[in-house]
């Protein structure tokens, strides 16, 4: 037997029906009130503050990027709601994806909202020379290499080259091609050869990471030593799907598939590990799928 719950999305006004087993309901029904809440909010939020003010090209990035089987995440006019399902169908062809357990907001490509904070961060540090490993189609990319001076540079490394291609185009036609150095390869072995050269130590002013979470902790012991006193680096997917809230004894049942768990635990540990991290200032800011912003103090 399945419940349901039925409600209007706000940004195509189509009905949307969510299915639960009554193993779900239980847990979900005590969640449902605030995560229908949030949701609004995240749209409004949205809605009013962000995509009013998302430059062109990131815009249209982002929409060439929707279509992407990997993207969890929808155009701008709908919603974005996770819920599980057991045989993990997607519901209605309104363009909501049905992936994981919790109401909550991740995608693939770093959120709309939180590119918003990481650009004011940019801005903030005078960030001229950046990292960003992970760069999929290149959103953050994008967004970081509109916000760097001209002759800013960016190092972006990604294990494959295939997606970068997607957005290239369009950040081409953006005019800031010239400011990024894209590396196919593992992150790790080009962080490392980048410390060889002493010069390359405290030479960084920002740094994003949204790549492979189990690497998150190795990218932070590096990017300690290039990044300089007072540079930023911010992680992506601290919160990974709300799932670090979870009580235990739920994740077996409502976390689905064994690599959402292995990635979970990582997430913990690494916030736990950065919490205790005196080389950082740190902040764990609830936007998109969490990102966390450790500024280095020395
Ligand atoms: C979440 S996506 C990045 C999204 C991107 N920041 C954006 O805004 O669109 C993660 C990316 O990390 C890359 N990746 C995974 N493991 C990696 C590794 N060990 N080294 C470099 N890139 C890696 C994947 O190929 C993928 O494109």
């Amino acid at each position: 037997m399945r419940n349901c719950i039925r409600y209007q999305d706000p940004g195509t006004a189509s009905p949307v029906l969510f299915i639960f087993s009554n193993a779900y309901y239980v847990y979900l029904n005590s969640q449902l009130f605030h995560a229908f809440t949030n949701i609004y909010i995240w749209q409004y939020i949205l809605e009013t503050s962000v995509y009013p003010r998302e430059p062109e090209p990131l815009k249209e990035l982002r929409d060439a990027t929707a279509d992407h089987p990997r993207c969890l995440y929808v155009a701008s006019s709908s919603l974005l709601a996770i819920a599980h399902v057991e045989d993990r169908r997607e519901l209605f062809e309104n363009d909501i994806h049905i992936t994981g357990f919790l109401f909550c907001r991740a995608f693939i490509a770093a959120a709309p909202d939180a590119g918003q904070l990481i650009d004011m961060l940019l801005k903030l540090v005078n960030a001229k020379k950046t990292i960003e490993i992970g760069v999929f189609t290149g959103y953050s990319l994008l967004l970081t290499a509109l916000s760097i001076p001209d002759d800013g540079k960016i190092i972006a490394i990604d294990v494959d080259r295939k997606n970068y291609e997607i957005g290239l185009p369009i950040i081409r036609r953006a005019g800031v091609e010239h400011k990024i150095n894209f590396i196919e390869s593992q992150a790790l072995p080009v962080l490392d050869k980048l410390l060889e050269e002493h010069e390359n130590e405290g030479s960084l002013d920002f740094a994003f990471v949204d790549a492979d979470k189990g690497n998150y902790k190795n990218y932070h012991e590096r990017l300690m030593k290039l990044l300089k006193v007072g540079g930023v680096v911010v992680y992506d997917n601290t919160l990974w799907y709300g799932t670090v809230a979870l009580p235990e004894d739920l994740v077996e049942e409502l976390v689905d598939g064994e690599h959402k768990k292995e990635m979970r635990k990582h997430i913990m540990e690494l916030n736990k590990y950065l919490a205790t991290d005196s080389r950082v200032q740190i902040c764990v800011a609830p936007l998109g799928d969490g990102i966390t912003i450790c500024r280095r103090i020395y």
